[in-house]
């Protein structure tokens, strides 16, 4: 069976750009546009050139290899012609494939927000799409509020929509621009168009008021829309845009939307969705959403025991798709919801290999889920996971010990009369019989302990050359007097390897001390020392 082609539409670089706390630099449109380019995207809507100095620049190169390079901007000013039209000449300038043109089709919005009379609107779409089209462009008409209006005067939304269409649109683009529509309704009224205007003219735009927006791109292609408008991680104005993120397995993996449609993206491109969910965050210097649909650290995680016992059988027992279609992988954690499975499997993937019947495993659960109760927490600490694992089986050397350690700070004035905080650390330690005590100086206690701990341990110095700390996150749980605080640190080395431990204590720094200690006896025990 041929399969009907659907189309995507990406506006991450324009409805995304207008999410709050989000600037896209020139360097992250081009970045972002390469990205939407080789995941196989249909069109990749640019920003608004004439609008501010950054888009009309990126509007002066085609900024994509295969995708169609889509400029958005209004349509002509009420009482101007197309050609007389600094708007419309902005877009005309510009080097993209194709023009998308926004218009009201909600008769309120004319009256309110553009204070013309109904026809002149009409009239501005006409005249904007015949421009653009008779400059070779591939045209398409956004039209704004395109729901709400059809609910408030049916006639003159599809008025809009069908001048757009009879004018040379290539698309005609209904929105749910205030994203308070339902997905029943989106689906009738888009069954509605489809009568007067073909559905392989007709896209769909939806925005997330309702935490429906994918819903209503669904709804919209069953309905017959066959292009989708959205964004990379449901970026966009208010609460966002359709996410193409979720979209885009959706309709390749599951029914009845696989078998029926056929898009741009290939199944490669597919695997390479997880890579440019969080490609995008880091352009945007944003974490990751763990629990993001199919691409989220946590999409495939499991951290119940009953469940990874399961998944270790068959990991389609609780996995709706094979998380490596998709890019992502499966984890099965350690925590108190753990059993025998997730401990072995666990152990498996930090590279610790132990019979399935071995008597410790059962301990080491034991151990796990008290440090657990206690506050430590393994999901995001492999490195002390994979010491403590060590200890409890017996085959951790016993490298050194900190026989003492004190932290003390200071606030005083420096050569230059500034006042200064200082912290400054001092450690003892016990390598076999050689008794070691070093000082440090650091900007807080957590900095100058861990000078003060790497300075001297003897002869195992040089295996921790090149360790150092990257990152630290304190979490602080049981508010009040009683309040136990954990510590986070992640560690890197020259290598490029990171790992993360973990401490616990009411004391934080006794706490970063702990993830401190596990940073370089994992690092010693990667290296290759022996005790
Ligand atoms: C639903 C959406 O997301 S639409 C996209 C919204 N995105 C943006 O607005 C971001 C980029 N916008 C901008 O940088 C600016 O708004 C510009 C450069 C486009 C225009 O700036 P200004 O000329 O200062 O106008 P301003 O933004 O204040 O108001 C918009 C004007 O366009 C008119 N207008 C709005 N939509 C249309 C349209 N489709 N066709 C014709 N005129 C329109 C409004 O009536 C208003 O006119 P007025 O100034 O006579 O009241
Ligand atoms: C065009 C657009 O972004 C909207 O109507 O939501």
């Amino acid at each position: 069976m041929t399969r009907e082609r659907l189309y995507l539409f990406d506006t991450t670089l324009r409805d995304g750009a207008q999410t709050t706390g989000v600037d896209f630099s020139l360097d992250d449109k081009r970045q972002i546009a390469g990205m939407l380019d080789r995941l196989g995207i249909d069109y990749v809507e640019g920003g608004y050139p004439g609008a501010n100095p950054t888009d009309t620049e990126f509007f002066q190169e085609k900024r994509t290899k295969n995708a169609i390079f889509t400029a958005f901007g209004m349509t002509r000013r009420a009482g101007r012609s197309a050609a007389n039209d600094p708007g419309v000449a902005a877009l005309l300038d510009s080097r993209a494939d194709a023009i998308c043109f926004v218009a009201k089709s909600w008769d309120y919005q004319v009256h309110v927000a553009l204070e013309v009379p109904l026809e002149e609107n009409i009239a501005g779409i006409r005249d904007s799409v015949a421009a653009a089209k008779a400059a070779g462009r591939e045209v398409m008409l956004d039209c704004e509020h395109f729901f709400d209006g059809y609910k408030a005067n049916p006639d003159y939304a599809l008025a809009c929509a069908t001048a757009a269409y009879e004018s040379g649109a290539r698309w005609v683009v209904l929105c749910d621009t205030n994203g308070g529509t339902l997905p029943d309704e989106v689906e009738r009224i888009v069954g509605e168009v489809v009568r007067h205007i073909p559905g392989d003219h007709v896209g769909v735009h939806p925005h997330d008021d309702t935490g429906c927006a994918v819903a209503n791109a669904l709804a919209a292609v069953r309905a017959g829309a066959r292009q989708i408008q959205g964004t990379l991680n449901g970026l966009g104005e208010r609460c966002g845009n359709a996410n193409l993120v979720s979209l885009i397995p959706t309709l390749m993996l599951k029914e009845p939307y696989a078998s029926r449609f056929q898009l741009g993206v290939t199944q490669e491109g597919l695997a390479g969705l997880t890579h440019a969910s969080r490609a995008l965050d880091e352009v945007l210097n944003r974490a990751p959403n763990r629990h993001a649909p199919y691409v989220g650290a946590s999409a495939f995680a499991t951290k119940a025991g009953i469940h990874a016992s399961a998944v270790l059988k068959d990991p389609r027992t609780y996995e709706h798709v094979a998380p490596e279609t998709v890019g992502n992988s499966r984890q099965l954690l350690v925590s108190l919801q753990a059993g025998k499975s997730n401990i072995l499997a666990e152990l498996e993937r930090v590279g610790i290999h132990v019979d399935k019947d071995d008597r410790r495993i059962g301990r080491l659960l034991e151990v796990v889920k008290e440090k657990e109760a206690a506050g430590y927490a393994y999901e995001g600490a492999d490195a002390s996971f994979y010491l403590l694992a060590r200890r409890v089986l017996g085959d951790l050397p016993q490298f050194f010990d900190v026989e003492r350690f004190s932290v003390s700070i200071e606030r005083r004035f420096n050569a230059l009369g500034e006042q200064v905080t200082v912290a400054q650390a001092v450690v003892k330690v016990r390598v076999g019989d050689e008794e070691l005590i070093s000082v440090g100086e650091g900007n807080g206690p957590v900095n100058a302990l861990d000078v003060a701990l790497r300075k001297d341990l003897g002869k195992y110095q040089p295996f921790i050359a090149g360790l150092g700390l990257r990152d630290f996150k304190v979490r602080v749980f049981q508010g009040g007097t009683d309040a136990v605080t954990r510590v986070l640190i992640e560690s890197g080395d020259r290598s490029g390897d990171s790992w993360v431990t973990v401490g616990v204590s009411p004391n934080i720094i006794d706490a970063s001390f702990q993830a401190l200690t596990d940073s370089i006896v994992y690092k010693l025990v990667k290296s290759g020392a022996g005790a």
